[in-house]
């Protein structure tokens, strides 16, 4: 499995110490920056790591910043990306049995190095269970490719027609 990490400055020291902690597992992991403590935008290792997940140039995505929130909101603008900014082991758990996420957005400045660490190998190690869930995710992708050339218009008149009840 090939893993694409990124950070900005908030998150910069964990994803030095996680790289060597995945690469100690013999996991491939490519390392979009940022690579100082200088003040940069998270917009910006998002796109990295999301373009790299969605055109399949890598598995999963990781990144880090003070709360992982922007990282989610920036990542899930590619197509078939599914971001989340994850907190906890129930939240990285569902991440991956109900969400299939492909890209895990962690909060550096709220969790330590140690429970980061921790969450992401079980994030790794979590299958997707499929099924219904399955089926949402085909709505999201339906969705995002009604949504991605659509002029507002079109937007409104498509969901106006949208059968809410089919599978
Ligand atoms: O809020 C954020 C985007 O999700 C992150 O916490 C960033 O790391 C944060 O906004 C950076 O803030 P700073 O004051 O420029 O360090």
């Amino acid at each position: 499995m090939q893993i694409c990490i990124g950070s900005d400055h908030r998150g910069v020291h964990i994803k030095s110490r996680l790289i060597q902690a995945l690469q100690a597992k013999s996991f491939e992991v490519i390392d979009e920056g940022t690579h100082g403590d200088a003040s940069v935008d998270y917009p910006d290792f998002a796109e990295a790591v999301a373009r790299r997940v969605s055109e399949g140039k890598a598995d999963r995505g990781i990144l880090i910043c003070g709360t992982g929130i922007g990282m989610a909101i920036t990542a899930n603008k590619f197509s078939g990306v599914r971001a989340a900014a994850c907190y906890d082991e129930v939240m990285v758990e569902m991440s991956r049995r109900h969400n299939n996420v492909n890209i895990l957005c962690l909060p550096g400045d709220l969790i330590g190095e140690r429970s980061i660490d921790e969450l992401v190998l079980m994030w790794l190690q979590t299958e997707f269970d499929g099924g219904r869930h399955a089926d949402r995710i085909e709505k999201i992708e339906r969705i995002e490719k009604r949504h991605a050339s659509a002029s507002p218009t079109e937007v409104e008149n498509s969901a106006a027609t949208v059968d809410h009840s089919a599978p």
